[in-house]
């Protein structure tokens, strides 16, 4: 597997009154042509994981890694100018709720036409065609109409499909989805998940799926990093999850209701403070 992203000892700090808190500790892992979820409860540092990969921490937050290689080039050694070009281009990132992400005063069509024409010298036309193949791209039906649609007429799953239309628009290397179908129903959940599936398959896009549902990343991934505290404390196949064997993985697992199993109180995750210590596991293959 030819690793498109290779991240060694991340950290991400924010100095505070009370001193630095480190919202990441020392993460280190690759990205192949899979997909790659990072889970764990809320606050343990995947958004600012994400975030950081793009060098999208807000001042004060400092961003120091040894490396953070893309294809062999590290973006830690580039200019904030340099990076706008890999932002966007060669590496898109999808949020949660597209609605913010989306400009509500053009209409669709206008913000994916301009988002194609930021990246290429695409006559109007060829524009308008690219993006209708966009959206169909993401099962978008009745295109047409929806060039013509306000982001305010679109229901949150066609705004999350439309966000990974204009995200697709440069053909990036990565996606980094955070957290893209936690506000989704399942149904349309699963037709945010199929397009990102058929993009790491068929155009060999590496995918990093930022979420805190261990089942769905189960299901979806090939490979966890599972983050507590800042720090990855375990690595794991997506299919071995449920065999997981750190005691924080195995918590989380135990206090996930079960339809299948006898009805019983859900276990309190107990937390020992060396979780919090040990060094963080690399996920680096
Ligand atoms: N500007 C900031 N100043 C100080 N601490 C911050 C700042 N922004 C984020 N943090 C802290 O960084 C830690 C990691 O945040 P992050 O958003 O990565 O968590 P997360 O795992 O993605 O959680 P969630 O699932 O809730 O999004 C949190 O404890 C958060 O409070």
């Amino acid at each position: 597997m030819t690793n498109l992203l290779d991240v060694e000892n991340l950290w991400v700090k924010f100095p505070t009154r009370q001193g630095v808190f480190d919202a990441v500790r020392g993460v280190s892992f690759t990205l192949g042509r899979e997909r790659l979820g990072i889970v764990g409860e809320s606050g343990s540092g995947k958004s600012m994981t994400g975030r950081a990969i793009l060098r999208l921490i807000r001042p004060p937050g400092i961003v120091e890694a040894d490396q953070i290689a893309l294809e062999g080039v590290d973006l830690m050694q580039k200019s904030e100018k340099d990076m706008r070009g890999v932002r966007g281009q060669r590496i898109s990132m999808v949020m949660q709720d597209p609605k913010f992400s989306l400009n509500p005063v053009m209409t669709i069509g206008d913000q994916i036409m301009e988002a194609y024409r930021l990246h290429s010298k695409a006559s109007k036309s060829e524009a308008y065609a690219k993006s209708l193949e966009m959206l169909e791209a993401v099962s978008i039906r009745n295109p047409e109409r929806v060039m013509r649609a306000y982001p305010h007429e679109m229901s949150g799953g066609m705004g999350q499909r439309i966000m990974i239309a204009m995200m697709l628009i440069p053909n990036p290397e990565i996606l980094i989805a955070d957290e893209p179908t936690s506000a989704l129903d399942v149904s349309v959940q699963r037709q945010v998940l199929d397009i990102m599936d058929r993009l790491v398959k068929e155009r060999g896009m590496g995918l990093i799926f930022i979420s805190h549902d261990l089942n769905l990343v189960a299901d979806f991934c090939d490979r966890v990093l599972i983050m507590y505290a800042g720090r990855i404390v375990e690595v794991c196949d997506a299919d071995k999850l449920h065999e997981a064997q750190h005691p924080y993985t195995r918590g989380l697992l135990n206090s996930l209701p079960r339809l299948d199993a006898p009805r019983k109180r859900l276990e309190v995750l107990q937390r020992d403070p060396q979780w919090s210590t040990a060094p963080s596991v690399s996920g680096r293959i």
